[in-house]
């Protein structure tokens, strides 16, 4: 899994992988300007779009001659903008990309650019060795490249946008952010897509056990890792073997949500799934769904569960259910949607969750248990607080989801479609994480698998059925989420 390293520590990465590789500097900007060359190369433009490329004078400029040079070999018509005064001191890798810009470059300052020449903006101009707050110059800078109304495709990170933290002023806004080796922090940030667009990672050659000998606790999670995570069953399983789980989900009005997480945990391959709901409303989830089996609150064992997941449509008056839960189970469980509401309104009934088990707020619901936030950043450090102190996981939901382990290690998920914010759509995700907890999962498996696949299944989901997507579109793409990932 790959390291989100800080900003700051970008040279001291640099300078490790140059020493293992025996490769130079110059080599690395190479790598990354022929990363970004292929990628732009991909796309479906025409071929006779004007590009206009915006760089800067340390290494951030030093990729965007590089990659001017690239796409005017591969015959684009490229105009170099330089954003800095005749005579600057370029970087020494900035400066030996500059003078192989090749003549069929024009060349003009960023003061005569003008938007209407072009079709394709990118942006060089600021990286990740952004200091402080931005000066005066850098802010004109960013309003005439923000004036551009085409694509804008910014190099490593949308300039003028710090690389692990927000701030206060108008960034670059891309519509693509290609960046170099790991994402940086704040690309991740709810609060900065304005500024990124969509986030493409370009592999430049440095190995994640190169960012692994560099300090931090987060880390970007994609689909090439999540095999390793499942666990292997051999051709003499038995139902026994998928475990056996319990669903406290579904009220009357709402059980629906018991519905979607019961199908969901099914197709994600539980062994047994029983439902605890009202009496009253059995014969909805007995004629919708005759693969579960229902149980009333009077007559439960919950120990003879592997796992149990507790919200879904459960009511926010539903304490006691909640409360009886908590006193009769002691491994880890999922505690999603009412659940948590409950939660925030008895705090003192957090200290009853079982070590190891998984809360799932979405941004309301966070706030709702821990207090108004301001920034993403601030929610990542009071979870993994929250998480040390109980012992607890959390899944932060949202675009790119952090799942935040009981050790303070804090994992972006990559999967998912802005087409899964739908009604139903964090209950399907409650029945996988219980059915991989019930099937002998660690909860940091049963995170890593069922975040990731549910983000795939709503990618899936999502390229069908784009704004028409629901709840049930993204639990019936479950299957195909197991056939990418080649897991059987
Ligand atoms: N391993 C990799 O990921 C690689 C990344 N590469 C690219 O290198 C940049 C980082 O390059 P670096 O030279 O460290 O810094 P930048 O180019 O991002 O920024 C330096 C220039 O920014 C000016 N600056 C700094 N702070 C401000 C500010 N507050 N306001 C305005 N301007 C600012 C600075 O000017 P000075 O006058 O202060 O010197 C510099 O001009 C990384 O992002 C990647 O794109 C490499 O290609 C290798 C591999
Ligand atoms: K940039």
């Amino acid at each position: 899994m790959l390291k989100i390293i800080k900003g700051s520590d970008v040279r001291h990465l640099d300078s490790l992988h140059i020493q293992r590789k025996g490769i130079s500097s110059l080599l690395l900007m190479e790598n990354a300007a022929l990363g970004f060359a292929e990628w732009f190369n991909s796309q479906s433009y025409l071929g006779n779009e004007r590009v206009a490329v915006f760089c800067g004078a340390g290494n951030n400029g030093g990729d965007g001659f590089a990659i001017a040079r690239l796409l005017s070999k591969l015959g684009w018509k490229v105009t170099l903008f330089t954003c800095f005064e005749p005579g600057t001191l370029l970087s020494p890798d900035a400066k030996s990309n500059f003078d192989l810009v090749p003549s069929a470059v024009r060349l003009q300052s960023w003061k005569e650019f003008n938007p209407s020449s072009f079709d394709v903006l990118i942006d060089a101009y600021l990286g990740v060795g952004l200091k402080g707050e931005l000066r005066k110059e850098a802010k004109d800078i960013i309003q005439a490249i923000n004036s551009f109304q085409g694509q804008v495709l910014s190099v490593d990170v949308p300039s003028g946008l710090p690389s692990d933290s927000n701030c206060s002023w108008e960034c670059v806004r891309a519509s693509h952010t290609l960046t170099f080796a790991f994402p940086k922090l704040a690309l991740l940030f709810p609060e900065n897509a304005q500024f990124t667009g969509e986030l493409v990672v370009i592999d430049i050659g440095i190995e994640d056990s190169e960012l692994m000998e560099i300090d931090s606790d987060y880390f970007f999670l994609q689909k090439k890792d999540v095999p390793n995570y499942h666990r292997k069953f051999n051709r003499f399983a038995h139902k026994g073997d998928f475990g056996k789980i319990l669903l406290v989900a579904g009220s009357k009005g709402k059980m629906g949500a018991a519905y979607l997480s019961a199908k969901s945990a099914l197709r994600t391959g539980s062994g047994l799934v029983t439902c605890l709901i009202p009496e009253s409303e059995r014969f909805i989830i007995q004629s919708s769904l005759p693969e579960t089996m229902v149980v009333f609150e009077d007559q439960v064992d919950y120990s003879k569960f592997d796992a149990i997941g507790v919200g879904p449509g459960l009511g926010i008056d539903s304490v006691e259910v909640l409360e009886k839960v908590l006193d009769n189970y002691s491994s880890p469980m999922v505690l999603d949607a009412d659940a948590l509401t409950i939660l925030s309104k008895h705090k003192n009934l957090i200290k009853k969750v079982p070590k190891g088990s998984i809360l799932t707020p979405h941004l309301s619901e966070f706030e709702r248990l821990f207090g108004k936030t301001d920034s993403h950043l601030e929610r990542l450090k009071i979870a993994k607080e929250f998480c040390l102190h109980y012992s607890l996981n959390v899944l932060i939901k949202g675009a790119n989801s952090v799942i935040c382990l009981v050790d303070g290690r804090q994992i972006f998920n990559s999967s998912g479609s802005r087409f899964m914010a739908t009604a139903g759509s964090g209950d399907v995700l409650t029945g996988m994480l219980t059915s991989f907890l019930g099937q002998g999962y660690s909860p940091e498996q049963a995170l890593i698998c069922g975040v990731f696949q549910h983000g795939l299944a709503g990618e899936i989901a999502g390229k069908e059925k784009l704004r028409s997507t629901i709840a049930s579109d993204i639990l019936e793409a479950i299957p195909e989420t197991f056939k990418q990932l080649s897991i059987s």
